[in-house]
């Protein structure tokens, strides 16, 4: 069996199970554009991992490939050992994808029905439309739903049986808060039941609240790969706030060392206090407190705390648009 630039088993599998995914080197371009870059992943059975990266980082494309609706240009990929197509066949796959619309002219529970129908595992089509949160529709036509509910019917339909790998691109987008918590729910009791899951996702807060893995991609490569709180702590740097009474010199604020940014709020001077609120992110939070101290600046309410996701994330990829940016520049 080939392994390069076909979407094919591995030839040698290692001892024991094989991972669940398993990437080695795989690249695909569409005409001058590179939107997955020699890549390497492999997923475990269990895992719930999320998959972020900024808009055209690629996420869709990676899970394209991953479920064999593209080919790579060169490299390999197998799920459980096997080819895409043979691991869809033996009912071992669900997906959750943005595209693709949905066969109109049928009734909700039809449309299961026939998802069901062609599942191997299939689960009882009372108890998927109830996962799914779907009961109460299943007798609407598929043509009159709203977005939330399409979105609803598509997780029923990548749920429909006993799948070992579950994978969803921007599941939640549509859905509102409550239909967000049942799904979120029901995927937790997938990997409860030791299915991985992977997820391509905007929603930073899901990440954190749901992955136990979180893989950044950018510019079609794994930036960082870690628990989210590895991904925060080696963004590196640290939100500092404190309150000023006295007037601040922001010049000096900004030349504070290791500050990545800054912002002053004047939200003291409507009441007549003159106190100003300073927000800083810095690589180096205790530097910039000593320096601050250093500015004869008397800092009240100090509070320093890690980055959130959605920080780590932007400080993670904005580095690495820099680190290419240089790079570029000195290839000129
Ligand atoms: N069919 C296609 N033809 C040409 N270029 C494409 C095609 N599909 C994707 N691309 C390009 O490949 C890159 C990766 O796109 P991809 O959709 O995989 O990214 P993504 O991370 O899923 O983005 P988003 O968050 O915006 O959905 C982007 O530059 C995109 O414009």
């Amino acid at each position: 069996m080939t392994t390069t630039a076909t979407t094919t088993a591995t030839a040698a599998q290692p001892a024991g199970p094989a991972p669940v995914v398993s990437f080695r080197g795989v690249s695909k371009s569409y005409g001058a554009v590179r939107a997955v870059a020699d890549l390497d992943l492999e997923l475990h059975p269990g895992e719930t991992v999320a998959l972020l990266g900024p808009n055209g980082a690629g996420k869709s494309s990676t899970l394209d490939l991953l479920l064999g609706l593209r080919t790579p240009d060169s490299g390999s990929l197998s799920l459980f050992g096997m080819t895409p197509q043979r691991a869809i066949e033996d009912g071992r796959v669900g997906a959750m994808l943005q595209s693709g619309g949905l066969m109109e002219g049928v009734k909700v529970k039809e449309l299961v029905g026939l998802a069901r129908d062609l599942h191997p595992r299939a689960y009882p089509l009372d108890r998927i439309l109830e996962t799914a949160g779907i009961t109460d529709i299943a007798e609407r036509m598929v043509g009159k739903l709203s977005g939330g509910q399409e979105q609803r019917v598509r997780f029923a339909l990548a749920t429909a049986g006993a799948n070992d790998l579950i994978v969803l691109d921007e599941p939640t987008t549509g859905m509102d808060v409550s239909a967000r918590q049942t799904f979120w729910g029901a995927m937790r009791e997938q990997a409860l039941q030791g299915r991985t899951v992977l997820f391509a996702t905007h929603y930073l807060e899901e990440a954190d609240a749901i992955a136990d893995r979180v893989i950044v991609l950018h510019r079609g490569r794994v930036l960082a790969d870690g628990s989210a709180a590895e991904i925060k702590a080696r963004a590196g740097a640290r939100r500092i706030s404190f309150d000023l009474d006295a007037p601040v010199d922001r010049d000096a604020l900004s030349a504070l060392p290791f500050l990545t940014s800054l912002s002053v709020s004047d939200n003291g001077s409507a009441a007549g206090t003159g106190r100003r609120t300073v927000r800083i992110q810095s690589q180096d939070a205790d530097a910039t407190v000593h320096a601050l101290y250093g500015l004869g600046a008397y800092p009240r309410n100090l509070e320093v705390s890690g980055l959130g996701l959605e920080q780590a994330f932007i400080a993670l990829t904005t580095a690495s648009d820099a680190t290419s940016a240089t790079a570029e520049e000195a290839a000129r």
